[in-house]
């Protein structure tokens, strides 16, 4: 389906290190000089969620497979890039293209690592992106907003429709506010035509602290300015070691949980970072289970029953009847599929049914 998180910030602090991480390659060439990055990098990347090993389990499945999302290293930028200064236009267009920014904050001392301003000050860093980002935008929607004022007053429908969103934008804008601050509690009609506008700051944010090994574990007071500064804005935050997570997505299972108890870390980084970028995008995981396979699979959330299944195949989409639903708590706790029926949990559910996150599915359709 292509759900993109596109890693964003300054010129080397760390983004195509934890693009390799993350998929665990070395796709992304990651070096210590800025603009080391200049055409985007792409790579799918399993969502972890162990309700699917729960599930298998239960279903006694030969294969476990897991959702994917996408992540694209992108070019780092600097002042100015709206202006066209370092990689400017061409790595804007790279950011327009992702559904969610997640914003790597640098927040390591290393002398030996560039940093493109002579200081690490991640917060005064994310408002050098930021406003980047937000100058960028004004300039194309003071551009566009001429035109459709104009067909709006000659009562064109479209622009109608489109206007007071262009508005409420552009006052964001001129105040030197990012447009995802319209997301919060937006309709869904509405949040359609924010999307058709296709703003760089009205993508959501999650920020990264990359701090360095030793770090890890606590964090240090770099990435709690960072938290502090999220929280303001309403935005998450994840302390993560770029460093060690690229170590630890070269190692074995074994290895890697050795080298995580030796940091004193419960999980990779990397898992907390894949989760919250799912969230992120406002996905929900539903789950199919058979001996064959059981397997996770991702809509966004409101997606109903038809476009649920339309994501394993157009044909089950086309010919849906209706999908027999179990809760995945009543799955777990009942012991699978027969005895949820026989507890009367399994639902048919029809064509309006709204799927919900964890739901075990079972689509009934003709082709
Ligand atoms: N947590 C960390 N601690 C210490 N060094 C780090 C850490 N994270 C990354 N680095 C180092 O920082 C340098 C830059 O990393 P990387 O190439 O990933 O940056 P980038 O953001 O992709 O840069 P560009 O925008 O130029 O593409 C590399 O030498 C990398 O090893
Ligand atoms: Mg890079």
């Amino acid at each position: 389906m292509g759900f993109k998180c596109g890693i964003v910030g300054l010129p080397n602090v760390g983004k195509s290190t934890l693009f390799n991480a993350l998929t665990k390659t070395a796709a992304a060439q990651a070096a210590n000089y800025p603009f080391c990055t200049i055409e985007p990098n792409t790579g799918e990347v399993a969502v972890p969620d162990e309700r699917i090993s729960r599930i298998a389990a239960i279903a006694k499945s030969k294969e476990v497979i897991p959702t994917r999302i996408n992540f694209v290293d992108i070019a780092g930028l600097v002042r100015g890039a709206s202006k066209g200064e370092g990689l400017g236009n061409q790595f804007l267009a790279n950011i327009r293209e992702v559904d969610a920014i997640v914003h790597v904050l640098r927040c390591f001392e290393d002398d030996d690592v560039t940093h493109v301003e002579g200081r690490i000050d991640p917060v005064s860093d994310a408002d050098t992106v930021e406003t980047e980002l937000m100058l960028a935008d004004l300039e194309s929607l003071e551009r566009r907003i001429v035109q459709i004022r104009k067909r709006a007053t000659g009562k064109d429908k479209e622009a109608l429709t489109i206007l007071p969103m262009m508005e409420q934008a552009l006052a964001l804008l001129q105040d030197s506010k990012p447009v995802r601050l319209l997301l919060d509690g937006i309709a869904a009609e509405d949040l359609a035509i924010l999307k058709g506008l296709n703003l760089l700051t009205s993508k959501p944010v999650l920020y990264v602290c990359n701090v360095s090994e030793d770090d890890a574990a606590t964090g240090n007071a770099h990435s709690e300015a960072v938290e502090k500064m999220a929280a303001q804005q309403g935005a998450r935050t994840v302390v993560i070691s770029a460093a060690i997570e690229s170590e630890i997505a070269q190692l074995d299972d074994v290895e890697a949980k050795d080298y995580l108890d030796a940091m004193g870390l419960e999980e990779p980084g990397l898992d907390r970072l894949i989760r919250e970028g799912y969230g992120l995008l406002n996905l929900i995981t539903f789950f199919t289970a058979g001996p064959k396979e059981s397997r996770a699979w991702t809509v966004r959330r409101g997606s109903k029953a038809p476009q649920a299944a339309g994501v394993i195949h157009t044909d089950f989409e086309k010919g849906f009847i209706r999908a027999q639903t179990i809760a995945y708590g009543d799955y777990v706790s009942l012991g699978g599929e027969t005895a949820a029926k026989e507890a009367g949990k399994a639902r048919d559910e029809g064509k309006e049914y709204v799927v919900q996150d964890g739901d075990v599915m079972l689509f009934k359709f003709n082709v």
